[in-house]
């Protein structure tokens, strides 16, 4: 097989209908996993990707697949095969890289989880294009040109929709949200590390609804 499966691509899609908003969550404290999980889920947020910058990363997509089966739950800062494996060892549903390698696109093909590559530039999305992805992560989104830069790839790459992340706020989510190309947005500002550090989870979950609110508004 030299390109994605129609399953995988499908898989993906769900991930990116199913939620406009992607929490992307790095867990300090192995107890905060569940609840800032459940909080997000209560605050109307139901697919949420949880970064294997900690040693805890992996533990919380395990215990948040246990606890939660209502929450779609993939993997990021996943860089290499090994993570790559271990992520779906431990239940990740789909699987976030912030940029790739052929490696990981290969891999990714016969993998069991789908991967959503990360993709800053026309050349990564054509390496991407060739083996069928066309759901990418446009990683980091403001410095890499935010709007603009989606409206210009939008040109030559029709097929392409992205999740951007990557310094997006709560203020500026509804700007790609309303491009045609996006269907979902990423950031960790729906997880503030002062109130995870207080585990005040009812302020994650209003932080959830408001930026709902905002978003469709
Ligand atoms: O860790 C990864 O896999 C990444 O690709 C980077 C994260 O998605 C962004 O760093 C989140 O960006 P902020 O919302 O600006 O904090």
């Amino acid at each position: 097989m030299n390109e994605v499966s129609g399953f995988h691509r499908e898989r993906v899609r769900s991930v990116l209908n199913a939620s406009q908003l992607l929490p992307v969550i790095t867990i300090n404290d192995p107890d905060d996993a569940v609840p800032l999980c459940r909080a997000l889920f209560e605050g109307g947020i139901a697919v949420m990707e949880i970064t294997l910058r900690t040693e805890h990363g992996l533990e919380a997509i395990r215990q948040v697949r246990d606890a939660l089966p209502d929450v779609w739950v993939g993997a990021g800062t996943v860089t290499s095969l090994s993570e790559y494996r271990q992520a779906e060892a431990v239940g990740a549903q789909f699987i976030v890289t912030p940029g790739v390698t052929e490696a990981l696109l290969d891999f990714a093909l016969t993998a069991q989880s789908p991967l959503l590559p990360g993709v800053s530039t026309a050349s990564e999305i054509m390496l991407g294009y060739s083996l069928g992805y066309r759901e990418f992560k446009f990683f980091p989104a403001e410095v890499a040109g935010g709007v603009s830069a989606l409206k210009a790839f939008a040109g030559p790459f029709k097929e392409a929709v992205f999740c951007p992340t990557g310094g997006i706020r709560r203020e500026t989510a509804r700007g790609y949200l309303a491009l045609h190309n996006v269907l979902a947005v990423g950031g960790s500002w729906l997880t503030p590390a002062e109130a995870v550090a207080r585990k005040d989870w009812a302020s994650i979950t209003e932080m959830a609804v408001a930026s709902l609110a905002d978003v469709n508004g």
